[in-house]
Parts: structure tokens; C-alpha cells; sequence
């Protein structure tokens, strides 16, 4: 029995005369699959797949009889809610399967056992980390996928604001890396620890999740006067383990609206896991800024889209049924491009992340109350966004800004447009309430207000005069990828043809996205 498990148990399937879940009421017992697989072990009902994934560490397998047994998982905290221990009664066709399937259980526990109890090592493992416990696999898959292919990692590399920027701050920095032990967080092609080791750090760990872990060691190697001072670590950051503590974490785990991708909750993890408590972070802290946009121009383009449900005689068929759902679609995607700031119509304002302090579960949910005052008088088509982050180094502080009018990044800006538009006159207070919400696929809902307070005589008395509202994903965004224009100022009182504005008939200009933010940059959108 041993010699045919050895490795091949992972491979493992049995097929099982009945799987009920314990969970549901009442449980429905139809025959089904146990299988083996470098996700772990996956019970399936033949009609569906029952979620239960098991961890090793703490499964537990109870027989009934020859042929008959319960799997118990514990429950774990998951985002704020706790889930309940699982359940599932497996019956096998017979008395061998049966025996075989608790020896490959046993086998299974005592390779996880002989790696240290956790048996977290690589990213194959078969246990589930906080990193597996809210993220939907199928969503980790897609998004390391992406970045184990090197045109993905060559796209960041070549944003050389941000690369630049973060050379700049390591190396202007050169006395916190120096003799230092240092961790990057989701190396990648491994860059940032080739600048950690430039600027004279003791060691440095490298940990990437992806195949990209491969490729880094390859380049990490091709520079053999800092390669002895780089060890590559192929894992999460949520499941490695590192054979000492650092004394700086570096990372760029930034998405779009900074909090895209959810990888900041992973470089706070490994600040909790690996950092010393007097260490650095590069970055620091990250801020959220946000005003208020007019742009005609894009609330029409965004509304035409839908146009086609409109039609009552497609091929005899009539498809306006279905033009609210798809106008309200459109309205769904928050607007990733390069804008004029001069489409803001009031200062921006701020929120805060600082990655040294928060926890974190306090990124699950991220809500920031809005208050502006409109400096003209215009309709408002939305909120604008984008982020900055701080490398608070200990000689020079540096900020990596993607701010409208600053020199382009791959992450552009992000603006949220409102399918009712509310207007406002110069002076008058806009206020309302941004408020995300973390999801498993490795992004966030995005629930916005925005309200015109009352104006002029009375105003004191308060009230509202108009609100409106939405609701999108940011793991869905439209990647508008026209060059940044010199907006006419009141697009209303001048309508001018922005050059070179999509044609709404013409195809449109379609970058490759990443699985969340990465977009490319078209080489022309650099430095304008
Ligand atoms: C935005 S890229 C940055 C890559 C590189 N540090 C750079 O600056 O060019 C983020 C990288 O982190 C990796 N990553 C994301 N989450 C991770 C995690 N939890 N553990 C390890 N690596 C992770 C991704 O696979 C990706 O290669």
C-alpha cells in the first residue's frame, strides 16, 4: 500500500456510491467523487461540486461501518463571519475503496505532519491559508496565472514612474537596506529585491507565489554579484515560512484605486508574520484621493453603449426588455483612463491607509464619508479617483503618485460615473459616502453617493436637494484608453470634438487587461 501511494496519492480518485452534506437540510445523499489533487481533497456530488475543501491539519474521518464514513472540517473565521464546522457522509462502493481512502487520509496527514505541522512550503499545498480561506481559488488561479507570465511582469516594469520611483527611493535610501534583512512581498520578476540588494541589504527573501518565482531565480542569478544575497521563496507570503525575521518589507501590491487585487491585506500579513516590530515598510502608507468630475463627454458615451437594447426590430425581434438591465451594466464600470484635471470641480480630499498600523480585516470594508464644495456650476457626472503612495525613507521621502495631470502610470486614474448626474451651482456643498466592500475574488463593490446640499437663502436650515447613487465592481473595469485631452473647460457651453475621442461606431481600442489592474501602457501615454 505504501510503495503505490508514495507521491501518486495526490492523484488519487474514488468514486463514491453516495456523498450527502451534513450542512443542508435535509442532505440529499447521490452518488459521487473523492479526489485527490495539488488543490488538496475535493468531494463532488456527480450533479455538483459540495464546497467543501478539506485541510489536512484539521479533517477529521470517522467511520460507521465497513463501507461508510464522515469527514468533519472545522469552521473557520472567514471575513467577519464565522463559518460552522462541515459535514459530509461518504459511502464507498465497498469495504477496499473504503480502506484505501482512509489510508491515503493518513498518508496525506503524515506528509503534512513531516513538514513541520503546517506544510505551507509551496504553493501547491494542500492546506488552506487565510489567503485560501477568502479568496475563490478560480480567482487566485486566473490572477496567478497572469503574473507568472513574464509580458505581464515586463508591462510593470516598463510603468518606469513606478519602477523609477521605486529605484529612486531604495537607493536614495541606501541606510535603511543597508546590512539590513529584507522581505520582498509578491516579488515577481524579482526587480525590487535586485534594488534591495543594490542598495547593500544583508540578505533578501523573495517571495512570489506564481510560476514567475521560477523566472525571477533566473534573472536573480544572471547578476551574480547581488545573487548571494537573494534567496527566491515560491509560496504566499500567508504561508511561507522565512528562516529569520526582516528589518524592511518592500513590495508594490497596489491595484487600481490602490486597493484592487486585495494584495495589500497580504503585504499587512506579512508585516505581521515576518516584519520586527521596529521595522520599515517601503511603502509606508498609501492615500485615496477624490473630487467630484464633470464630463459630458463620458456620461453619453457610457449611455450610448446601451443604445443597441433599444432597438424593437432586431432580425423581428424586440430588444428593448433588456436595454435597463444593460444601461445600468454600463453605469456598473467604474471608468479606468487618463483624464484632464480639469475636469475636477472641487479640491480633492483624502483617505488614508497607513500600512504599518492597520489590520487586517480593516480592509475588508473601507467606507469614506464625502464632503466637497463645487468651485462652478455644472452637472456632476461622478467621483474621480486615484492614489499616491509614501516611501518614508529615513534619508529622503519619496511619493509615487498616479494623480490626474501627473505623469501617466499603468494604473491611470479610476472614475465612478453616476447614471442619474446631479447638478450643481458654484459654492454649493456636495456631500455623500464611498464605500467599498471587499470580495473573494480578489476586488471590491463599490457603493457611491453623491448629494447636492440645499443652496442659497436657507441653506442653513440644511437638507438635501438631489442624491444619487451606484453600485459597481472593480473587478469589472471599462479600460478607456484614450489619450488624456485638453478638455474645453464647460464642455456643455462648448461642445468640441475631443481628438482622439473613441468613435462610438468604431471598434474600440482594446488594451489587455490584467486580472484586476495591470493594464499596458501604450508607450505614448508615458511621461505626458
Ligand atoms: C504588482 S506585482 C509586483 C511585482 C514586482 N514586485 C514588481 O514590482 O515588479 C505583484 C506580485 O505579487 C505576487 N503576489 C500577489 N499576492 C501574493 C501573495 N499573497 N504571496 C506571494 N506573492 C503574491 C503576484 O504574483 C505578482 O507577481
Amino acid at each position: 500500500m505504501e510503495d503505490s501511494l508514495g507521491q501518486k496519492w495526490k492523484q488519487r480518485e474514488f468514486t463514491l456510491a453516495s456523498v450527502s452534506d451534513l450542512s443542508v437540510a435535509p442532505p440529499s445523499a447521490l452518488p459521487g467523487t473523492a479526489r485527490f489533487d495539488s488543490d488538496g481533497l475535493q468531494i463532488h456530488q456527480q450533479s455538483h461540486q459540495i464546497p467543501l475543501s478539506i485541510d489536512p491539519r484539521t479533517v477529521q474521518l470517522f467511520r460507521l461501518s465497513p463501507v461508510h464514513s464522515v469527514c468533519m472540517v472545522e469552521g473557520s473565521e472567514a471575513g467577519k463571519k464565522a463559518s460552522y464546522s462541515r459535514g459530509v457522509n461518504i459511502q464507498f462502493r465497498n469495504e477496499e475503496e473504503s480502506a484505501a481512502f482512509h489510508c491515503v487520509v493518513q498518508q496525506w496527514k503524515k506528509e503534512i505532519n513531516a513538514q513541520g505541522g503546517n506544510g505551507r512550503n509551496e504553493s501547491n499545498t494542500t492546506s488552506k491559508s487565510k489567503f485560501d480561506e477568502k479568496i475563490e481559488s478560480s480567482s487566485a488561479k486566473m490572477y496567478f496565472h497572469y503574473y507568472g507570465q513574464l509580458l505581464h511582469q515586463q508591462n510593470m516594469l516598463q510603468d518606469y514612474v513606478r519602477t523609477g520611483t521605486y529605484h529612486a527611493a531604495v537607493i536614495e535610501n541606501r541606510s535603511d537596506f543597508t546590512g539590513r534583512v529584507v522581505v520582498d512581498v509578491g516579488a515577481g520578476s524579482g526587480i525590487l529585491s535586485l534594488f534591495a540588494a543594490q542598495a547593500g541589504a544583508k540578505h533578501v527573501y523573495a517571495v512570489e507565489a506564481s510560476e514567475m518565482a521560477e523566472y525571477a531565480r533566473k534573472l536573480i542569478a544572471g547578476n551574480p554579484m547581488l545573487a548571494q544575497r537573494i534567496t527566491v521563496i515560491k509560496g504566499k507570503v500567508e504561508d511561507v515560512e522565512l528562516p529569520e525575521k526582516a528589518d524592511i518589507l518592500i513590495s508594490e501590491p497596489m491595484g487600481t484605486l490602490l486597493v484592487n487585487e486585495r494584495m495589500l491585506e497580504s503585504y499587512v500579513i506579512a508585516r505581521d508574520r515576518f516584519l520586527v516590530p521596529t521595522g520599515k515598510m517601503f511603502p509606508a502608507l498609501g492615500r485615496i484621493h477624490m473630487a467630484p468630475f464633470t464630463d459630458e463627454y463620458l456620461f453619453i458615451e457610457i449611455a450610448n453603449k446601451a443604445l443597441f437594447w433599444q432597438q424593437q426590430n432586431y432580425y423581428g425581434v424586440d430588444l428593448t426588455p433588456l436595454h435597463g438591465t444593460a444601461f445600468q451594466g454600463y453605469f456598473s464600470q467604474p471608468v479606468v483612463d487618463a483624464f484632464d484635471p480639469r475636469l475636477l470641480i472641487a479640491p480633492s480630499i483624502f483617505h488614508v491607509i497607513d500600512f504599518t498600523k492597520i489590520k487586517e480585516e480593516e480592509l475588508y470594508e473601507i467606507d469614506i464619508p464625502l464632503k466637497f464644495i463645487a468651485s462652478v456650476g455644472t452637472r456632476v457626472h461622478g467621483l474621480a479617483c486615484w492614489f499616491d503612495v509614501l516611501f518614508n525613507g529615513s534619508t529622503v521621502q519619496r511619493w509615487l503618485t498616479t494623480a490626474p495631470g501627473s505623469p501617466t502610470t499603468h494604473w491611470y486614474q479610476l472614475r465612478c460615473v453616476l447614471s442619474q448626474p446631479i447638478y450643481v451651482m458654484a459654492g454649493q456643498e456636495i456631500t455623500g459616502r464611498l464605500h467599498l466592500i471587499a470580495h473573494n475574488a480578489q476586488s471590491y463593490t463599490i457603493y457611491l453617493t453623491l448629494s447636492a446640499k440645499m443652496w442659497g437663502p436657507g441653506a442653513e436650515q440644511g437638507g438635501i436637494l438631489q442624491t444619487s447613487s451606484c453600485k459597481l465592481d472593480l473587478k469589472e473595469p471599462y479600460y478607456r484608453m484614450s489619450q488624456p485631452q485638453a478638455y474645453a473647460l464647460a464642455q456643455d457651453q462648448q461642445p468640441q470634438p475631443l481628438i482622439p475621442t473613441q468613435d462610438l461606431d468604431e471598434p474600440e481600442f482594446v488594451q489587455q487587461p490584467s486580472p484586476n489592474s495591470c493594464v499596458q501602457i501604450d508607450p505614448l501615454m508615458q511621461n505626458i
